[in-house]
């Protein structure tokens, strides 16, 4: 029956515990040994602050030894490692903390660790009526990078290919618009960029762009993350059905495509294939696919790769 000796009434106020009636009601000791006051646990607080703190700087000494690795004068930008990073992390979530503010905080990490290693900038195109794509930008790459807004996609291109250390973000492609940018990045110009990621990776819920797609260019090959999807491009003289496109694609021995978008302007025609794998510069089913669709001078380009955005729950 000891079990309220040299607790404090105080102490028990703070745990939420009756203090009428105790000796009445026997617990076991160490039920009020162990409540912690208000100030123990800020204490706790700090020391995992403490923690968190020193591993970001120890962090920051490792991104430093990386980009020292990367050659010099590029982009150390590498949007595959980063979507493995943030699906990793994903996997071992558990707990209270929402998954998607986890998520912002490390694309603030990362964010600002791709500064560190190289003066990156990144050219939005956000339309006066379409505020949105400032939010997918900034949620993606935090606050410490530089961000300069366009009106047009054609304005973003013309940025990247003046500067590899621009990285810009377009509208994702669709259907029936009237000047889509995906054909400009067949233009074999080494200047031109890769389609590399599409944003929102992990939507962020108060974002303005929640609604929104963008993809994001840069003058980088695309990495494959594990989980990707390519976009590949087809240019032709001559219009290509939706179904000899389709059996084309079986024939090269790419799976079918996710998605497709055409065009056509001034008597030639252009497709947008998305497929649901990574697919390379050098890959041979490319070659393949040019050979099935069975036009003459139709060519066949990998504008670019990304990876798969996460479910969160
Ligand atoms: C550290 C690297 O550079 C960049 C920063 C990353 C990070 O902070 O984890 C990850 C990928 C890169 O965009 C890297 O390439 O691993």
């Amino acid at each position: 029956m000891g079990a309220v000796v040299g607790v404090s009434t105080f102490t028990l106020l703070l745990a939420g515990l009756p203090t009428r009636g105790i000796a009445l009601v026997p617990r076991p000791q160490f039920a009020f040994m162990d409540v912690p006051t208000l100030d123990e646990l800020r204490r706790q607080i700090d020391s995992i602050d403490d923690t968190l703190h020193d591993l970001l700087m120890r962090r920051a000494e490792l991104v430093e030894r990386i980009g020292a690795s990367k050659p010099a004068g590029g982009l150390a930008l590498r949007p595959g490692r980063e979507a493995q990073v943030i699906r990793r992390l994903l996997e071992r979530h558990a707990g209270r903390f929402p998954a998607n503010a986890m998520v912002r905080l490390w694309r603030e990490i990362m964010g600002a660790f791709t500064f560190l290693q190289c003066p990156i900038r990144i050219a939005i195109c956000r339309p006066a009526d379409q505020p949105g794509y400032w939010d997918l930008a900034r949620d993606h790459f935090g606050v410490q990078i530089p961000f300069t807004a366009h009106e047009t996609p054609s304005q973003v291109l013309a940025a990247v290919r003046a500067d590899p250390n621009v990285v810009g973000i377009v509208p994702a492609p669709v259907q029936d618009e009237p000047q889509p940018w995906w054909p400009r990045l067949m233009s074999g110009d080494p200047t031109t960029p890769h389609i590399v990621q599409k944003l929102p990776f992990v939507v962020m819920p108060n974002s303005r762009g929640r609604d929104l797609t963008g993809f994001v260019l840069a003058r980088l090959d695309a990495e494959p993350s594990g989980h990707d999807r390519a976009l590949i491009a087809v240019e032709a003289r001559a219009e290509i059905s939706r179904s000899r496109l389709a059996a084309a694609i079986r024939k090269a021995g790419l799976q079918d495509a996710t998605a497709l978008y055409d065009v056509e302007q001034a008597g030639t025609y252009w497709d947008l294939i998305e497929i649901p794998e990574f697919v390379g510069d050098a890959d041979p089913r490319l070659a393949a696919l040019a050979l099935a669709l069975g036009i003459e001078g139709a060519r066949v380009v990998v504008l670019g790769a990304y990876a798969v955005p996460p479910v969160v729950p």
